[in-house]
């Protein structure tokens, strides 16, 4: 399996060159060159989740690692997933479920990529002796996810940033309280835009990139959007294989891009629905063509507060028909604020997705009625998913809205909406005891740098 870069300007990579290089060396995101069809989907149904992520999985690593070394990686992986389904599938009303992401180490779906490809990343870089710089950006859940996944790894420093004040005070925590030394949380003033802007830098400057061994962790990373396919297969196995809708709440476009692979790959997905906040440029980009970039307004569900989505890359190259020099084109235009779609690729997207927004108060009462009518506490990011997918609902097609983390995350958001505070799981009981170890940076490139030769230890 070879990968592209969307930009067309960098070097073709195997899976385990495209996973430890993050960004493509053109400032582009990798993707493979064609999609794999996947036999046997009548079987999915009862396999254990390891055994259906071994099977989508496989397919894009190639040569890059043996049968023994991908299984090895995803049983230790997922035996870190508390609920024995994994991804299990709980249904909310008759046509409606609630697809739960937030078993993991760190209560958000980033766990299901982050585990397994810090797996990889480990048997890749004790093969080769590399020693790697992971730099990552996030808006509250990626960096946990990162963190968890990599710290106290030989070989790899981790610096997060995160924007300062736009988090919430558990996701703060869990990226500021683990005291593994590789393991360097950065407050950056600013937003998740800014955070994820200084990334690109870092990786556009090659001398520094080369300097110390850059990776990144985002879903910019190919092998982050391949591990997040496979529970879309579960998910249809466990409806029976039947065309399905899937609503998925959205921010970078890293988890519905990945729907998109999974349909690609055979999965009976019917519609891909994209579930925005009131920062809904996705929603905007999909109802007129026109992609601009706004101010964004912080909201209750902080983790989508994103105007610069990153994946939207990789959709508009498919939708593109693969021209990566009109993509090198809308990039640079994206510099400036923004760009208009072309009336056929805005087609090409509007066959691969649907989308719908809410506001702060319909997330809020989306929150109430679940409680409400099932007894479940949704996330605010889960409840923007379920809100939108009531306004799509067909009948006779089952709808799954992907729950993408824990209500305890957020507890201010539930306690305004239903009263009460979501208690942490017992494996998380002192994050509030434990000392904070936080660094505050500018949101600038050039001191962003500074404090990474200055600090890692590699
Ligand atoms: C809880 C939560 N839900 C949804 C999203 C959006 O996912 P994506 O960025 O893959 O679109 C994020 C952030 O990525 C998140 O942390
Ligand atoms: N919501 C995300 C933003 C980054 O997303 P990623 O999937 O590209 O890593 C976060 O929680 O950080």
């Amino acid at each position: 399996m070879r990968y592209v870069s969307t930009r067309g300007q960098a070097p073709v990579l195997d899976f385990e060159q495209a996973m430890l290089s993050g960004l493509a060396r053109d400032g582009g995101l990798y993707l493979p060159e064609t999609v794999p069809a996947i036999s046997g989907l009548d079987e999915m149904d009862g396999l254990p989740y390891a055994e259906v992520a071994y099977r989508v999985i496989r397919p894009f690593t190639g040569d890059s690692f043996t049968e023994d070394e991908l299984r090895g990686a995803i049983d230790r992986a997922y035996g870190r997933i508390e609920h024995a389904a994994k991804a299990p599938l709980r249904q909310l009303a008759p046509g409606h479920h609630l697809l739960e992401l937030f078993h993991g180490p760190t209560l958000a779906f980033k766990d299901f990529a982050m585990q397994l490809i810090a797996q990889l990343f480990e048997i890749a870089l004790k093969r080769s002796g590399q020693r790697i710089t992971i730099v990552g950006a996030t808006s509250g859940d990626t960096g946990s996810a990162a963190i968890e996944a990599f710290k106290g790894i030989d070989n790899v420093d981790v610096f997060i940033m995160f924007p300062h004040g736009r988090v919430s005070e558990v996701q703060r925590r869990q990226m500021t309280t683990p005291d593994a030394s590789n393991v360097h949380a950065l407050a950056v003033t600013g937003h998740f835009d800014d955070c994820q802007a200084r990334l690109k830098d870092l990786f556009n400057d090659h001398q520094f990139r080369d300097q110390v061994g850059l990776a990144g962790v985002n879903s910019i990373n190919w092998a982050r959007v391949v591990a997040q396919i496979v529970y879309y297969f579960t998910a249809a196995a466990s409806l029976g294989m039947r065309p399905t809708d899937f609503t998925v709440p959205t921010g970078n476009f890293g988890d519905i891009f990945a729907g998109s692979i999974a349909r690609a790959m055979g999965a009976p997905i019917r519609r891909l629905i994209v579930a925005t906040n009131q920062n809904d440029i996705l929603h905007r980009a999909l109802t007129t063509g026109e992609y601009r970039i706004g101010e964004v307004a912080p909201s209750i569900s902080p983790s989508m507060d994103i105007q610069v989505s990153s994946n939207f890359e990789r959709a508009l190259y498919w939708a593109y028909g693969g021209d990566a020099a009109a993509i090198a084109q809308l990039m640079d235009e994206m510099k400036t604020g923004g760009f208009t779609i072309s009336q056929g690729a805005l087609q090409a997207l509007r066959e691969q997705y649907v989308s719908g927004r809410v506001s702060e108060e319909e997330t809020i009462q989306m929150i109430r009625t679940i409680r409400a009518e099932t007894g479940e506490v949704l996330c605010p990011h889960s409840a923007v998913g379920a809100a939108v997918a009531r306004q799509h609902i067909q009948p006779g097609v089952p709808m799954v809205t992907l729950a993408t983390a824990h209500p305890a995350k957020f507890p201010d958001a539930v306690e305004k909406a239903v009263g009460l505070r979501p208690p942490l799981p017992p494996h998380m009981a002192d994050l509030f005891d434990l000392p904070e170890r936080v660094s505050r940076v500018e949101n600038d490139v050039d001191a962003l740098k500074s404090l990474i030769l200055e600090r890692r230890t590699n």
